[in-house]
């Protein structure tokens, strides 16, 4: 695949990928209107907001599943927006979902293994094998590789659609509602397993989530949209204490 010419204007090196006053709408919806904003290599970033705000169609649109109606999205100082899924992933743009697309009917391996095949590209490595068996031993599925995935839980299905997306080499995943679902223990396995991901690997994650508490505990910085503009992105400390966001958002959820 010939790399597009990197787009020098928008480049900056602390940047993995920015969205530059970008549009996406739906007849005379506007899901997501004039946003812009940066995600810093190697940060976790959190994006919260209430329902509609236009957190999935921001996945959405970054992972090429919808285009956007106007702006920009650069990558790695490259124009991403009119690429599509299966180009994104191979430039290192990965994805999970709420809920776990993976094949019932392969094994736990087989469905990593595909995740590998999607993330091949220019960025293509050698020992295919042993990536496999890395990702499934970081995302701690080695000892059920083999067993069918019909029987899995949904913590497991979990796991095995982030290890399809560790499979791809992605240089950032994004994550739509890693925790839904999943109780209180579950959650705390969950955040510790992303931590021990975040810095293992040079990965940036972006992770939408509702539980905020969670995402606080993961996130160097949370971003809130609101009717489908960025309402503030900053640290969990300031975001959480912010009375807009506590007005919009915070105070119509459960903090337990
Ligand atoms: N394919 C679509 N066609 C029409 N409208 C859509 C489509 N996808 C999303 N929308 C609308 O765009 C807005 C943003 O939706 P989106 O799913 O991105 O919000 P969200 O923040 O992820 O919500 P939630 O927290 O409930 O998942 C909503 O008003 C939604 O109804």
């Amino acid at each position: 695949m010939n790399k597009p010419a990197p787009n020098t204007a928008t480049r900056h090196d602390d940047h993995l990928m920015s969205l530059d006053r970008v549009h996406r709408t739906f007849g005379a919806l506007r899901a997501l209107d004039d946003v812009s904003f940066d995600i810093r290599r190697g940060e976790v970033l959190g994006v919260a907001g209430p329902n509609g705000a236009g957190k999935t169609t921001l996945m959405n649109i970054c992972t090429g599943a919808l285009p956007i109606t106007s702006g920009q999205i650069v990558f790695e100082g490259h124009r991403v927006d009119r690429m599509p899924p299966y180009r994104r992933c191979q430039m290192g743009i990965a994805r999970t979902f709420q809920i776990p697309h993976i094949f019932s009917s392969m094994s736990v391996r087989e469905n990593v293994a595909l995740g590998a095949d999607f993330g091949q590209g220019p960025r293509a490595h050698g020992d295919h094998d042993t990536h496999i068996s890395n990702v499934l031993e970081i995302t701690g599925l080695s000892n059920q590789a083999n067993a069918p995935v019909t029987a899995a839980n949904l913590i497991t299905r979990k796991r095995i659609m982030l290890a399809a997306a560790l499979a791809t080499r992605p240089r950032v995943i994004f994550l739509d509602e890693p925790m839904a679902g999943l109780n209180h223990d579950e959650v705390e396995s969950f955040v510790e397993l992303f931590r021990d991901l975040h810095n293992a690997l040079d990965l940036t994650l972006v992770i939408v989530e509702h539980k905020i508490r969670a995402l606080a505990a993961l996130s160097q910085r949370i971003l809130i949209l609101n009717f489908g503009s960025v309402l503030t992105i900053d640290t969990p400390e300031k975001v959480l204490a912010d009375k807009a966001v506590i007005d919009i958002y915070l105070g119509t959820q459960n903090l337990a």
